[in-house]
């Protein structure tokens, strides 16, 4: 059975932000520091959160903190490393840049578990979001072994997997806009006050 004990939530926030300029997770939505959105979408469905981040600003948020594995990696790196750091077949991945996500679209994915796949993620829009996405501990050795290769393409390491796509409907498709741009930023606000 599938309940919070066995889940662990783990928060991607290592990345360079260059497209935005100062570091994504602490931009503020409404008083709230986006990471934080991460924080409470995951905290009802999990037993511990994880933040992989080599920025100790995050330390303010009380959680455990780690540090990427293999350096300069991107996401694949922070994957494996808060795998590794995870005491939990099952993980909830996220990115610290998806402020309107919500427990909601999260649940699609745990009720979505089954014996055969060992990565879930949401596709909206018709694209698929490899860090709002469902991962088991078990794809580990793969995504090492990628990361030996120098493959640092998260959706080549995606495909190596047994993997499969959660379709939203699109009434939950505003809870995975990402942000990268100011525009961006932009049109975020606009949803989560509209
Ligand atoms: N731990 C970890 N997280 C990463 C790494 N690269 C990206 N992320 C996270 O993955 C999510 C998506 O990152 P992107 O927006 O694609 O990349 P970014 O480096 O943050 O931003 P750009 O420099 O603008 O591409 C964000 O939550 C990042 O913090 C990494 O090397 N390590």
């Amino acid at each position: 059975m599938i309940n919070k004990t066995n889940i662990t939530g783990i928060i991607l926030a290592g990345g360079k932000s260059s497209r935005m300029g100062i570091d994504k997770g602490f931009l503020m939505l409404n008083d709230k520091p986006f990471v934080q959105y991460s924080i409470d979408a995951l905290k009802p469905l999990v037993s511990e959160i994880i933040i992989v981040s080599d920025n100790p600003d995050y330390d303010v948020f009380g959680l455990k903190r780690i540090t990427d594995i293999t350096k300069d990696a991107g996401p694949v790196s922070g994957i494996y490393s808060g795998l590794e750091a995870s005491k939990t077949e099952l993980n909830l991945v996220l990115s610290c840049d998806i402020p309107l996500i919500t427990s909601e679209v999260l649940q699609l994915l745990t009720n979505a578990i089954d014996d055969t796949s060992d990565i879930i993620q949401v596709e909206s829009n018709g694209k698929s979001m490899p860090l709002i996405a469902l991962y088991k501990k078990t794809v580990n050795d793969i995504f090492k072994s990628f990361l030996e290769q120098g493959e640092r393409r998260l959706r080549v390491a995606i495909k190596g997997c047994n993997y499969k796509n959660v379709v939203l409907d699109e009434a939950f498709q505003n809870a995975t806009l990402n942000v990268n741009t100011k525009e961006e930023f932009k049109q975020i606000e606009d949803a989560y006050y509209d």
